[in-house]
């Protein structure tokens, strides 16, 4: 998370589509006097929730399919959370691993109660065949690191208690399945927004204990998503080029990887970033990344008509 801290601050100092508004940045903050609002995990009543290891197992595959609800403009992220609870509650074994190798496009379709092809359908499909590779021992002689080396048995909640409550170990972990990079003006960018946001919602399902217990959470930045950004803009902290804006204003789609689209979502991190620093500065307060994220993003959902950038992504 260093590096998506440092490499998001790298974009913002020169970006060039967009930039941040310190003096916007400076008043929200002291509008907050110093707290920000508590938003409950789960506030919308949507998750599967038990307090044990089908929550985790749960939330994984939640958070390998989470991105790019937009192209349908009916559905939205809730549609799969409850999906998956109600396949869950129904069948307690419906995302075992063996399982999530199988599923076909009808089946997810029929899991989400959705009734036409999902948004990049081909790739939910082989991210969700290759969940179970996270939680599957690893092949011998695979490059990857130290702790997916044990076998996790088939099941997420191995792969968390490996990480002995540290978030930073999960997040590396997790993101050898769900890479989130970019090159940007030569340099390599790393934003994590889905490996990040399942430590975030292993830590909001189980209340920071249990599974949800990492010692290292501060280090969470938010989830570079499409919704924050435009809260950001609303708030006028994020200020957006001519073209720019005429472009999400018009629903033009933005390329995935275009210096926009990286500089939307890096600026997005860096600002929430300068935001908790001056919070502690003014008001001697520490907050996360996740309760700003999940104020912000909140706000955004309850404002469905606030114009987002499109990018066909399965980043987030
Ligand atoms: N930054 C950020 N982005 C988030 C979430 C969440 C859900 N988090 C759960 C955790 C606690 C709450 O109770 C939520 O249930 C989804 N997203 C992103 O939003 C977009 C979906 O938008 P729409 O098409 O309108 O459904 C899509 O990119 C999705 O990946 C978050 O928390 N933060």
């Amino acid at each position: 998370m260093d590096e998506v801290r440092a490499t998001a601050g790298w974009v913002a100092s020169h970006a060039s589509h967009v930039s941040i508004d310190s003096a916007a940045l400076a008043k929200l903050v002291d509008e907050t006097q110093g707290s920000i609002p508590k938003v409950a995990w789960n506030f919308e009543g949507i998750h599967y929730s038990d307090d044990g290891p089908l929550t985790v197992q749960y939330l994984l595959v939640l958070d390998a399919l989470n991105f790019c609800f937009w192209p349908d403009k009916d559905l939205n992220y809730d549609h799969l959370a409850m999906g998956l609870r109600e396949a869950l509650e129904k069948d307690r074994s419906a995302l075992d691993a063996d399982r999530l190798q199988k599923y076909s496009g009808p089946q997810l379709r029929d899991l989400l109660k959705w009734p036409r092809p999902l948004p990049l359908e081909e790739e939910r499909l082989r991210l969700l065949h290759e969940v179970q590779i996270s939680v599957l021992p690893a092949f011998p002689g695979s490059h990857v690191g130290e702790v997916l080396e044990r076998s996790f048995g088939g099941k997420a909640v191995n792969l968390v208690k490996a990480c002995e409550k540290s978030a930073v170990k999960l997040v590396s972990l997790v993101a050898q399945q769900f890479p989130d990079h970019a090159v940007y003006k030569g340099h390599q960018i790393f934003l994590y927004k889905r490996a990040q946001i399942f430590a975030a919602d292993l830590w909001g399902a189980f209340k920071g204990q249990g599974y949800g217990d990492f010692r290292d959470i501060c280090i969470i930045t938010i989830f570079a998503d499409y919704i924050v950004p435009a809260v950001l803009r609303q708030l006028g902290v994020l200020k957006y080029s001519v073209d720019l804006s005429n472009a999400i204003d018009a629903k033009k789609e933005i390329t995935s990887g275009s210096e926009e689209e990286i500089e939307l979502r890096a600026c997005s991190v860096h600002a929430v970033e300068k935001m908790r620093e001056l919070l502690e500065l003014k008001f001697g307060k520490q907050v996360l990344s996740i309760d700003i994220d999940l104020w912000l993003w909140s706000f955004g959902i309850q404002t469905p008509s606030m114009p987002h950038h499109r990018t066909l992504s399965i980043y987030y």
